[in-house]
């Protein structure tokens, strides 16, 4: 497992990140998530001894990354899929990491095939596409068979079917026992594939929770009504004791009673309906509202401005509590 110890960097006076103390356990996929600018590639440098922290500490199985023997069979790593001598071939690239490392050579092509790039093994790098380096740099990180895998955004630039690809290959490598921690900064994507999940903000922690938990606490259920006659609509629910929230277009959102409980009603009542829909709150919204105080830039009349305001309120067990103010 990686566990993270106050670890704290600065970049002169800009606080990258600040005092994060977490652990990645092993056998499951750890999703880190945080809006742009928010510590998440910063906080992996670190991990991997690519950036020295200004206080605190990273430890992998309870050592030092530089204190690893033969990391790369250890720790695989994605972190800048661009970051390759563009002029070699995909093969080759692969073939000094593996010779340097001491990886036996029949390991690239088992990457290659894996990643899904053998047709274009003997082309140069300089020519792919982002997905296509987002392949390969995930090859490179599988080359050494590592027990840990860290992941910065690596569904940057994959299509849909790349997208599926990888979120299936980090659930097999969990399920294979290995620690997996991935960062994004798409909430509905880790969805899909994280079991669990940290969040940053300006370097800070904000949760640190299972997905189950995080979904349990922000998927809210309800089911929204629409009648021409709202007012009559409106008297047969208070008249069963169920409230209702009116959000605008007409539209009335009710918390805790079954679609088909309310459609019944409304047939006894003879109430003319436009609408009866289950209704699911998004996940992206709930981390939006979780990270809101944190973001680093927020369009303002169609111009970017810093909008560093303070630190972020930790989460206090009842993110997106508030739902209900949204609409009134
Ligand atoms: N080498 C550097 N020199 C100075 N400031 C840096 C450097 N690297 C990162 N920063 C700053 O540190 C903060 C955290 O950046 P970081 O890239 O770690 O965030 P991130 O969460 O990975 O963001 P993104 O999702 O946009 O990649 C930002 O304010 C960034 O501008």
């Amino acid at each position: 497992m990686i566990e993270l110890e106050g670890l704290t960097k600065y970049y002169g006076d800009t606080l990258a990140v600040d005092h994060l103390t977490f652990t990645v356990l092993t056998g499951i996929v750890t999703g880190f998530l945080g809006p742009n600018g928010a510590g998440k590639s910063t906080t992996m440098r670190m991990m991997l001894d690519l950036d020295n922290p200004t206080e605190g500490t990273v430890r992998i199985d309870g050592k030092h990354y530089r204190q690893l023997d033969d990391p790369l069979t250890y720790v695989g790593a994605l972190l800048d899929a661009k970051a390759v001598h563009g002029g070699r071939s995909a093969f080759n690239h692969l073939l000094c990491l593996a010779q340097s490392n001491g990886i036996p050579r029949a390991r690239v092509g088992e990457v290659l095939d894996t990643v899904g790039l053998s047709s274009v093994a003997g082309k140069r790098s300089k020519g792919f596409s982002l997905g296509m380096s987002q392949r390969l740099g995930i090859a490179a990180a599988l080359l050494g068979d590592p027990k840990i895998l860290l992941f910065d955004e690596p569904v940057n630039g994959l299509d849909p079917e790349g997208i599926h690809w990888i979120r299936n290959l980090m659930k097999n490598l969990a399920a294979q026992g290995r620690t997996v921690f991935v960062s994004s900064h798409l909430m509905s994507e880790m969805a899909l594939t994280a079991e669990h999940l940290i969040v940053i903000g300006q370097g800070r922690l904000i949760a640190d929770t299972s997905m189950a938990d995080f979904i349990h606490r922000n998927s809210r259920s309800y089911v929204r009504m629409r009648s021409p006659e709202q007012e009559r609509l409106l008297d047969v629910l208070h008249g069963e004791g169920i409230e209702a929230v009116a959000v605008g277009n007409g539209s009335l959102e009710i918390d805790g009673v079954p679609a088909e409980r309310l459609g019944g009603l409304a047939a006894r009542h003879q109430l003319v309906l436009h609408e009866l829909s289950p209704q699911q709150a998004s996940l992206e919204e709930a981390f939006m509202r979780l990270t809101a105080g944190s973001v680093e830039y927020h369009a303002h009349d169609g111009e970017p401005v810093t909008a560093r305001t303070g630190p972020p309120e930790p989460a206090q067990g009842g993110w997106g509590a508030d739902w209900r103010k949204k609409g009134g």
